[in-house]
C-alpha cells in the first residue's frame, strides 16, 4: 500500500520518526491505512486502456484513493511502482516470462490475472473442458490435426448434429481468432480451417446472455447474437459460411422488445454456482461467461464461450464494481483471507 500524496517526507529520518510517533490504537491505525493509496500498474494495448480505463474509472478510482500507472513495457517491470496490483491484458511469450519473473520476485503484488491461468482459457479446448467437468450440457468435438480432409470422420464419430459453429482454436486477441463459420453439411468440412473447436448450432433465439465476473461480482447482460436456423434454411443451406464478429460488437438486448421465454435470464443459483467453480478451476477474477438457451427450452443451458478480461466497460456501473473488487483485493490482503489466490 502506499502513502497518499497529502502526506510528504523530507527524508528517511522524519518518516521513520512519525512512524514510530504513531499510536497502534486501530482507530488511527485504520483511518490512516484508509487513506492510504492503493496503485494499480497497467499493461495493457492503447485500444484496451481506451476502451477500459474511461474518466469515469480513473475519477471514481481517485476518489476512493486507488490509482492507475501505466506500466512502461521498455522498462524493467522490477524497476516501476511499487504496485499493489498489476493488472495486464497483453499478448506474447515474452510479456508473459517477464509477468512470470516479475511474480517470482514480488510475491506482494496481486498480478490480474496469473499468465497460465489466462492461458489456459486462450484455448479454446482446455476452455471449454472445465465447463464439460461441471457436467453441463456441451456438444463439441476438437480437431486438432493439421489436415482438413478427415474432419468429415472426427464430426461423425462425435454425434455432433449439423449445422456445426467452426472456431479457430486458439484465442489470440487476432482478428483471426474470432473468425467463425457455420458448417451447413459434411461435404463442407474438409474445406474448414484447422485446427478448431466443433460446436453444434444451437438455436437460442437470436439472444445470448453475457455473464461478467469481477471477482466474487456477477453482472449479466443480454446481448443480440446469431439468429436461429429454421428447418427449412437448414435443408436448403449448404456449404461453409463465415460470419462477423457477433457478440462483442453486437448491441445490447436489454432493452429490446424480446420474447419472455427467450429473454428470461439463466437461473441466479445456475449462475452463483458456475460463476464459483469456473473461479476455482480457471484461477480467474476477471471473465465473462458466453451462455445461451435452447430455444424452446426453460433451462436447457450451453456455455459456448470463456474471455479472460473481456469488454467491462459494457457493464453498467463498471466503474463501481470493478474500484470495489480492487479495494476488496487488498483488504482481504490485510485481513489475510483467501479472496487473493494470485
Ligand atoms: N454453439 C453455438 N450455438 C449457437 N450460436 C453460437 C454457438 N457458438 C457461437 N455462437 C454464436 O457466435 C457468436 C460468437 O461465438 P463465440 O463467443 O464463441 O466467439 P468469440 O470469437 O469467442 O467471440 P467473443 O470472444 O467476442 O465473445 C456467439 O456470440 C453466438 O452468437
Ligand atoms: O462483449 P464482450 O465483453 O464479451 O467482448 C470482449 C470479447 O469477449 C473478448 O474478450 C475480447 O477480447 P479478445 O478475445 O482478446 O479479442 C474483448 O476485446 P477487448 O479489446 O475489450 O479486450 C471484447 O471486449
Ligand atoms: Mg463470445
Ligand atoms: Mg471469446
Amino acid at each position: 500500500m502506499r502513502l497518499n500524496g497529502e502526506i510528504s517526507y523530507r527524508n528517511e529520518e522524519e518518516e521513520n520518526e512519525r512512524l514510530c510517533s504513531i499510536d497502534i490504537d486501530d482507530e488511527k491505525f485504520s483511518k490512516e491505512e484508509e487513506r492510504r493509496k492503493l496503485v494499480v500498474g497497467y499493461a495493457l494495448t492503447s485500444k484496451k486502456t481506451k476502451s477500459f480505463l474511461q474518466p469515469k474509472l480513473e475519477g471514481l478510482a481517485r476518489n476512493k484513493g486507488i490509482s492507475f500507472v501505466p506500466i512502461d513495457q521498455n522498462r524493467p517491470l522490477s524497476d516501476q511502482g511499487p504496485f499493489d496490483i498489476v493488472l495486464h491484458k497483453l499478448s506474447g511469450k515474452e510479456w508473459r516470462r517477464v509477468l512470470e519473473d516479475y511474480r517470482q520476485n514480488h510475491p506482494e503484488v496481486t498480478v490480474l490475472d496469473p499468465p497460465d491461468a489466462i492461458q489456459h482459457v486462450y484455448n479454446r479446448q482446455s476452455m471449454l473442458q472445465d465447463v464439460a467437468d461441471l457436467n453441463l450440457s456441451n456438444s463439441y468435438a476438437i480437431y486438432n490435426e493439421k489436415d482438413p480432409l478427415s474432419i468429415p470422420d472426427v464430426v461423425a464419430n462425435s454425434g455432433l448434429k449439423l449445422p456445426l459453429v467452426a472456431k479457430p482454436l486458439v484465442v489470440d486477441g487476432s482478428a483471426k481468432s474470432h473468425e467463425l463459420s457455420l458448417a451447413f453439411d459434411n461435404c463442407c468440412l474438409s474445406k474448414l480451417d484447422p485446427p478448431l473447436v466443433l460446436q453444434e448450432f444451437v438455436n437460442h433465439g437470436g439472444v445470448l446472455f453475457k455473464v461478467y465476473i469481477v471477482g466474487e461480482a456477477i453482472k449479466v447482460v443480454r446481448r443480440f447474437s446469431l439468429p436461429d436456423v429454421s428447418k427449412r434454411e437448414l435443408l436448403n443451406s449448404t456449404g461453409v459460411l463465415q460470419f462477423p464478429r457477433v457478440s462483442c460488437a453486437a448491441a445490447s438486448a436489454d432493452n429490446a422488445d424480446l420474447d419472455p421465454a427467450v429473454a428470461e435470464l439463466p437461473p441466479r443459483p445456475l449462475l452463483e454456482k458456475l460463476a464459483k467453480e469456473l473461479r476455482r478451476r480457471l484461477g480467474l477474477r476477471l471473465f465473462n461467461i458466453d451462455i445461451i438457451r435452447e430455444h424452446g427450452t426453460r433451462d436447457q443451458f450451453y456455455v459456448i464461450d470463456i474471455n479472460y478480461f473481456p469488454g467491462l466497460a459494457k457493464v453498467p456501473e463498471y466503474e463501481h464494481i470493478f474500484t470495489d473488487f480492487l479495494l476488496s483485493l487488498v483488504q482481504s490482503k490485510y485481513i489475510g483471507h483467501p479472496a487473493d489466490n494470485s
